[in-house]
């Protein structure tokens, strides 16, 4: 064996936590029954392919989409994971309408959850790559359930954020406000062991990720702004991006994290006066945002911190541009000018 240190992720959380005394272990011990619900996730999505998982549910989720058998599974295997532990005050979940309350029977905590059970759904049957995405925030209240106020919040305010990767192998992302760092799932010992310390992501890359499908709504900035990306400009020798598209946002962005370079999901400006938006600012921008942020990155709508927007409801969505800084502030300067 090498002589490093063999750190799992409840180490970690622990020895992060010990470096801030006013610490009392209620986010290691939140944190740490996320995981157990990762790893039951986990197994379930390595299971996909067998006939009792597979298949539609004939039901439509809030946002008028299919919802596929394990998004239902995820969604109640952590809520069953985390109602209980006495960390939380009240969670909210992509599928479901309004906030979910703690059961009456458990103790409230001062933490609160918001997260996107299984993302990048429609890719299960095809065995791409899926994800957990999570948001942890403080309590506004003080006491009893927490409440659909304590939900609308900014990004800035969130105190932890993460996701797992169901992929090649099982990873879990985190930041808890001190760097983001990655752990992956070691199937044989059932532990996620600390093997990305304190991401950085490139200033710049080389990829660009999209769903091109959509160009004809996109505004004019994006439109120029992907279109020079593949041209070849000899006086600054730029080469023309790649196009990577999974349309899993947890995997393309996990892409993005690792070898820098920018995903973007736009608003549709099919009608001008009435952009519209895909994906959700509490479940998926705004934690991605605080991850990326912590790895020397960016995240912007175009010409607003995704960090910086307060909720106004529980499943709004928002243009989403995230990934290498000097990218990020690119497209910037071709949204303002658009
Ligand atoms: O098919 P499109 O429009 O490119 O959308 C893909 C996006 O939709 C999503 O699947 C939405 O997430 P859910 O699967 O959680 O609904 C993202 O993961 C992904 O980036
Ligand atoms: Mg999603
Ligand atoms: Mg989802």
């Amino acid at each position: 064996m090498s002589g490093s240190k063999i750190i799992t992720v409840q180490r970690h959380i622990i020895e992060q936590e010990r470096d801030h005394p006013e610490a009392t272990g209620e986010l290691t011990g939140l944190l740490w029954d996320l995981t157990i619900a990762a790893k039951i996730i986990s197994r379930e999505v390595n299971r996909a392919g067998l006939a009792d998982i597979l298949g539609l549910t004939g039901q439509e989720n809030i946002h008028g989409e299919e919802v596929k058998k394990l998004d239902e599974y995820a969604n109640d295997v952590i809520i069953k994971s985390m109602d209980h532990g006495g960390h939380l005050c009240v969670m909210a979940s992509e599928e479901n309408e309004d906030i979910i309350p703690i059961p009456d029977q458990y103790p409230k905590g001062k933490y609160m959850l918001m997260f996107d059970p299984l993302d990048g759904s429609s890719n299960i049957d095809a065995n791409v790559s899926v994800g957990t995405i999570f948001s942890i925030y403080r309590r506004k209240t003080t006491a009893g359930n927490g409440t659909l106020e304590d939900c609308l919040r900014k990004g800035v305010e969130q105190v932890a954020a993460g996701y797992i990767v169901y992929g090649s192998s099982t990873m879990l992302v985190y930041t808890a406000g001190h760097g983001s760092h990655g752990f992956t799932l070691d199937p044989g010992i059932g532990e996620f062991l600390l093997s990305h310390k304190n991401i950085q992501i490139p200033s710049r890359g080389k990829i660009y990720s999209i769903n091109e499908g959509n160009t004809n709504t996109w505004d004019e900035g994006t439109r120029k702004y992907i279109n020079d990306l593949k041209k070849v400009t000899p006086e600054t020798g730029q080469k023309p991006y790649s196009l990577r598209y999974i349309g899993s946002l947890v995997a393309d962005f996990h892409r993005t994290l690792l070898y820098g370079g920018i995903f973007l999901y736009p608003a549709d400006y099919k009608d001008p006066n009435k952009p519209k938006s895909k994906l959700r600012l509490l479940y998926e921008a705004a934690p991605l945002a605080f991850i990326v942020e912590q790895a020397g990155g960016k995240a912007s709508t175009g010409d607003t911190a995704i960090m910086e927007i307060k909720a106004e409801q529980l499943h709004q969505k928002t243009p989403l541009i995230i990934g290498s800084k000097e990218d990020v502030e690119k497209y910037e300067g071709y949204f303002k000018n658009k």
